[in-house]
Formats: C-alpha cells, sequence, structure tokens
C-alpha cells in the first residue's frame, strides 16, 4: 500500500514537472556595484505550469523584473537554475519561446503600427506574406484591426500597450513575458486592458508570467500569485487562486476576491521594510 501511494506521489511530481513550463530552483543573482553585492534573488524556487497565469507582485527593488529577465536570458543568475520549456533560457531565446513586453511601449515613431509588429519578423527572416497573415492577425487578437497604416503616436497609450503586446505574440511563441505593462495607464484604461488580455489568454492558452505593483489587478489576472519581498530578493509567498478562470471585472467585489487581495497585501507587509 505504502510502495502504491509512493508511486503515485512520483507519478504525481512526474506530471507536475512534465507540465512545467518554467522552472526555477533555488536561482539567485548578485549584482556587483560600486556600492558592492546586491542580492537582486536569493534562493528563488518556482514551477510555472503550461497555461497558467503568474504575477509577480512585491516592493520596488524585490527582484521581479530580474526574475522575469532571468526566464528570457536577458540577465544570467549567479547561482541555482532556470529551465524554459525544459532546457536552458539560452536555448529557449534561441528556440524563439517567448514573447516580451516591456514597461514603456517601446515602438519606433518612425515606423507604423504594422511596421513595428513586422520588425523582428523582418529581422527573423519571414516571407512577406507570412509576415502581413502574422501581422493581421494579431492585430485582431489585440482589437487593433484597422490600425496598421497607423503611427505610434496616432494611437492613445493604452493602444501603443495592446500593439507592443501584438509585437510580442507576432511569432506564437508559447509563454508570454510581460513587465508591468499596464503601469503606466489610468484605471479605466487598465480595467479594459485587463479584460482583453484575459480574453486573449483564454483564446489562445499562452502561459504568462505579468509583473505588477497592484494587487487587483494581480488577483483579477492570475491563476498564481507570487509575491515576493526585497534584500535579498525572494519569494515570500505564492497563492494558487481558487477564481475561475472566465473572471467579469465584478468578480473584484467578491468575497473570495478580498480575502486574496488580503493575503497578498499581508505578505507584502510581512516583507516590507519601512525604512526607505
Ligand atoms: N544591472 C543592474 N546592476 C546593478 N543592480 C541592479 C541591476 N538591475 C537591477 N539591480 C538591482 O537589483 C534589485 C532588483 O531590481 P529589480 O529591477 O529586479 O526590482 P523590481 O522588483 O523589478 O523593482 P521595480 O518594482 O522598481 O521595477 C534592485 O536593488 C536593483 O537596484
Amino acid at each position: 500500500m505504502e510502495q502504491m501511494i509512493n508511486n503515485q506521489l512520483s507519478l504525481h511530481s512526474d506530471v507536475a514537472t512534465a507540465a512545467a513550463v518554467i522552472q526555477a530552483q533555488n536561482l539567485s543573482l548578485t549584482f556587483q556595484t560600486n556600492d558592492g553585492p546586491v542580492h537582486a534573488l536569493k534562493d528563488v524556487s518556482l514551477d510555472i505550469g503550461k497555461g497558467e497565469f503568474v504575477s509577480f507582485i512585491g516592493p520596488s527593488g524585490c527582484g521581479k523584473t530580474t526574475f522575469l529577465r532571468c526566464m528570457a536570458d536577458l540577465e544570467h543568475p549567479t547561482g541555482g537554475s532556470i529551465t524554459v520549456n525544459g532546457v536552458s533560457a539560452a536555448e529557449a531565446r534561441k528556440a524563439r519561446a517567448y514573447g516580451y513586453v516591456f514597461q514603456a511601449a517601446g515602438l519606433y515613431p518612425w515606423r507604423t503600427i504594422g511596421g513595428n509588429i513586422r520588425l523582428p519578423l523582418e529581422i527573423m527572416g519571414y516571407s512577406k506574406a507570412d509576415q502581413a497573415e502574422r501581422v493581421a492577425r494579431v492585430l485582431e487578437l489585440v482589437d487593433l484591426a484597422g490600425f496598421e497604416k497607423k503611427y505610434p503616436w496616432q494611437l492613445s497609450g493604452g493602444m501603443q500597450q495592446r500593439a507592443s503586446i501584438a509585437r510580442a505574440l507576432a511569432f506564437d511563441a508559447d509563454i508570454l513575458l510581460m513587465d508591468e505593462p499596464f503601469g503606466a495607464l489610468d484605471e479605466i484604461v487598465r480595467d479594459h486592458l485587463n479584460e482583453q488580455l484575459l480574453a486573449l489568454w483564454a483564446r489562445t492558452g499562452k502561459t504568462i508570467g505579468f509583473v505588477t505593483h497592484s494587487i487587483p489587478e494581480a488577483v483579477y489576472l492570475s491563476t498564481k500569485i507570487v509575491v515576493m519581498s526585497p534584500r535579498p530578493g525572494r519569494i515570500s509567498d505564492v497563492i494558487d487562486s481558487p477564481l475561475p478562470r472566465e473572471r467579469p471585472l465584478e468578480i473584484r467585489d467578491t468575497p473570495e476576491f478580498i480575502e486574496i487581495a488580503h493575503r497578498v497585501r499581508d505578505g507584502l507587509r510581512a516583507g516590507h521594510s519601512y525604512d526607505d
């Protein structure tokens, strides 16, 4: 009997491992600066399963961006390991495993929206016909069909951010890494983009890593909320959300939502130091 349970447990953990798209184990990153070492990440372990929506929340400097950049092979850990789709972050980057959305939309003002989305496809050598088909498809996905020929400055901030999401989606990566993409937008626009992002996630089944400072945004969007704390940057709580995947904005008024938000707030308080 005991053997059976052990077998089942190991089977279960094998299944969990097989389904993990991103696996970090004891990940550490220390920056050497003129003021001495900065421990941006210390002993961070986390599994992200296929199709999960994972938010990272925590005070400034707790290592959220650094963690996302390690996943994207834009930073190199000084300890521990990280795999993306079962291979190193560097190999995953070469295989174009993910799209990355930065804090600012970062669109080139001299290129049209279509031209901006097309740029990485041009660099990667996609055929003209393939480029055109992909640009049309991702513009549709982010609700910007018809805006292909506009320039970034002709669009609102929210539309620009959607265009930058479209650009990250253009080469069909299964993973989308988003670093505070809506931080600079007003709350109503942000609500709208949150709804659209959830719809896009439901339609595409992508695995999403999302950095935010907003508790309601983290709770509204995520299947898993990772609370981080600084000095050194580490994970202080991981909350698996019991909320259903289909979420109207009104879900934010339910007791279940408020309870999760409280737990996130408690986690943030526990890891916060008020001397800075
Ligand atoms: N290239 C770098 N060189 C030196 N220190 C760095 C570098 N990048 C980040 N850091 C430091 O590492 C720590 C974590 O930074 P990180 O940007 O990951 O935090 P964050 O949680 O994303 O912060 P924020 O919410 O302000 O964006 C901070 O103390 C930061 O100053």
